[in-house]
């Protein structure tokens, strides 16, 4: 193959005279430890030596070893230095395997499988001139085809013969259904890529198709013809059409040469019902077999005339190929894949570093003489190994969307399901605000109770993980002192009213103002309180140094609301004289929630001092929070439990 460029040294584990020289790609593009299943899988295939160079006395320079995971490549130097060459892939298939073999060791089923339930798969021959691509793929009698099954498949039969055996096999078994609906359709297409041409195999009399490029298919060939095949033999007819019209000539190193690169392949439609609500979808998938027209050293095989044009043409698409498998195996970002640059590499998006799934066979010839193209070969695929793809199934646009709503309810459902059985409810039917109401904890409960001149008290979010993460949330905002405050004891009160109204206002905080501790705020630290435009602060409770709580009024409380604008009042803090909560203000301003420090002082109060919070004695802060941030955090936190609830 054209891909000089690939060093020999470079990706090879190498020896000399049975000495290891260095292994010189320990993390080699190649590297399995990198790999993952969506990489191209790669295989070896090597070729039996021919009659003919048993004749010329040619020796055998591949080996497999014995864990049929890597091949060595034994290279002849000056006098007796040799220099083994040693390469990792997913498998290899010695000189002696047999067709079936192959299809076993390739895991072609796999693939096949795969097309059945929607995907593209690619299965690529790829090698020096008659290293045996043609064989793997279509086997030693190519347009001979006439099969009933598996049993009446001939020694030879190749890859493309062997899968579509499987598939109507596959299909057979998979269309027992009760309505007698067909689920699977299949159709076939045969061309060529001759000199930059595509020409379709099974209209040869048409003019060369047109390659084109759609935003959901991807390069395309335009108008090839789709052969419907209800049958095994339909399969093998387009393959005996195809393979009589592939243009094939004679060198020195194979009498019967691909010309072309040859693209078969086989169309599989598949309706099927995935999500069980009746509607079937249908899944378009593809298997590709692409035997490659195998690269040629001139001087080696001697071409001559049309064929020195051809061989020309041959070489320099794979010489691009060469160029995207290895910009694909690098995969270092913002570069150009050079896709564009051959008609091959175009029909190959997909499978190179797409959505397909692809499988790589490396054929070699076990020859001394062409241990150069060998090693040639096997660099390329040990970079091929290094592509990941990206399956995905093929279908409509809608079905897809389709689909992922549905995924979608599904996961609510559950979701839904979770949550009621948390909240004690029935297991059907809709989630309603009364229910929502009375489904209160009853540590809220409690302290309603406690709350004195409230109006009603407003709704409560019901899922108490939820409001942990919005106390959380607060909390960090005003550091540790602030955990475990009654900061939520307003908030759940406060938001489904606001939500109602669908803003936060001042009046959606007319609710519970906190009596001392009694929902749990610390005796510690500052309690964020609700405030009630009817509720006097004046009633309300305030904490000393000692822990009792006092009555205490409070000083001018409306200017703490005034200074709420123009953001939305949310909630009050008062805090003790000895708990002074530092940086207040820094915390907030990050998170647009603002705190207002009012006032604050490390005087101790004595016992029996008026209770009256001045400037001196404590500190008291309003909190207002940006009404868009705040929203917008709680729909972070998914504190929308109840329909409506936010309102925009
Ligand atoms: N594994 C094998 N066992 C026996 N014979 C083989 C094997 N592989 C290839 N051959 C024989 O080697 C010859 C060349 O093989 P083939 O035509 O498949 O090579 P190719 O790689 O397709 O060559 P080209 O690129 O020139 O088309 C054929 O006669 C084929 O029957």
């Amino acid at each position: 193959m054209a891909t000089q460029s690939f060093k020999a040294r470079e990706n090879g584990n190498e020896y000399q005279n049975g000495k290891e020289e260095g292994n010189t790609c320990p993390r080699s593009p190649g590297s399995d430890m990198f790999r993952s299943t969506n990489n191209i899988k790669v295989y070896v295939r090597i070729r039996p030596l021919s009659k003919d160079e048993y004749a010329r006395g040619e020796t055998s320079c591949v080996h497999i070893a014995r864990d049929e995971h890597s091949v060595k490549v034994v290279e002849q130097g000056y006098g007796y230095n040799t220099t083994t060459r040693s390469f990792q892939f997913d498998g290899c298939v010695g000189p002696a395997a047999e067709q079936h073999e192959v299809m076993q060791t390739v895991e072609m089923k796999k693939l096949l499988d795969k097309v059945l339930e929607g995907y593209s798969s690619t299965v690529m021959a790829c090698g020096q001139t008659g290293s045996g691509k043609t064989f793997t793929m279509s086997g030693r009698e190519e347009g001979m085809h006439d099969k009933k099954g598996y049993e009446d498949c001939w020694g030879d039969d190749g890859l493309i013969a062997r899968s579509a055996i499987y598939l109507f096999e596959a299909i057979k078994a998979r269309s027992f259904n009760k309505d007698q609906t067909k689920p699977y359709t299949l159709r076939a297409s045969y061309f060529e890529i001759y000199c930059e041409q595509v020409n379709d195999l099974l209209r040869l009399d048409a003019a060369p198709r047109d390659v084109k490029w759609s935003s959901r298919d991807g390069f395309y060939v335009e108008n090839l013809l789709l052969v419907d095949c209800d049958t095994l033999e339909d399969v093998f007819s387009v393959l005996n059409e195809g393979g009589k019209n592939r243009k094939v000539g004679s060198h020195e190193l194979n009498k019967d040469s691909s010309r072309s690169h040859c693209i078969m392949t086989l169309h599989v439609d598949s309706l099927c019902d995935i999500t069980g609500d009746g509607h079937p979808i249908v899944r378009y998938g593809r298997m590709l077999f692409v035997d490659l027209a195998g690269s040629e050293r001139l001087k080696k095989s001697k071409s001559s005339g049309e064929m020195l044009k051809e061989t020309g043409s041959i070489n320099r698409s794979l010489f691009t190929l060469g160029k995207v498998i290895s910009a694909l195996s690098e995969g270092k970002k913002g570069d150009v894949v050079p896709y564009r640059e051959s008609m091959l590499t175009k029909l190959l998006m997909e499978s190179l570093g797409g959505n397909s799934l692809a499988l790589m066979i490396a054929c070699v010839s076990s020859a001394a003489s062409a241990v150069d193209e060998t090693l040639s070969t096997l660099h390329y695929a040990t970079c091929a190994k290094n592509i990941v793809n990206a399956p995905s199934i093929n279908m409509d646009a809608r079905d897809k969307i389709m689909m992922k709503l549905q995924k979608e309810i599904a996961h609510l459902r559950e979701e839904n399901k979770m949550l009621r059985t948390k909240l004690g409810l029935s297991l059907d039917g809709d989630l309603t605000f009364p229910e929502a109401i009375q489904s209160v904890s009853p540590m809220a409960t409690k302290h309603r109770r406690q709350t004195r001149n409230m109006p009603p008290v407003g709704l409560e979010i019901k899922c108490p993980t939820e409001l942990k993460g919005l106390e959380k949330y607060f909390g960090k905002e005003f550091g540790e002192e602030a955990s475990g405050l009654s900061t939520l004891a307003n908030f759940q009160d406060v938001l489904p009213q606001q939500s109602a109204r669908g803003s936060l206002t001042l009046e959606s905080l007319r609710c519970m103002p906190s009596q001392g501790d009694s929902f749990g705020s610390s005796q510690q630290g500052p309690t964020l309180q609700a405030y009630s435009e009817d509720d006097a602060w004046g009633d309300n409770c305030e904490k000393t140094t000692d822990g009792t709580s006092t009555p205490c009024v409070l000083s001018e409380p409306r200017t703490i609301r005034a200074s709420c604008e123009p953001n939305s009042f949310l909630g009050m803090y008062r805090g003790s004289v000895n708990v002074k909560p530092k940086g207040l203000q820094q915390f907030s301003r990050r998170n647009r929630v603002s705190v207002d420090h009012l006032g604050g002082s490390r005087a101790r109060l004595k016992k029996g001092y008026p209770r009256r919070i001045g400037k001196q004695d404590a500190f008291q802060g309003s909190i207002t929070v940006n009404q868009a941030a705040f929203i917008k955090k709680l729909l972070d936190l998914n504190i929308s439990p109840v329909d409506g609830m936010v309102n925009f």
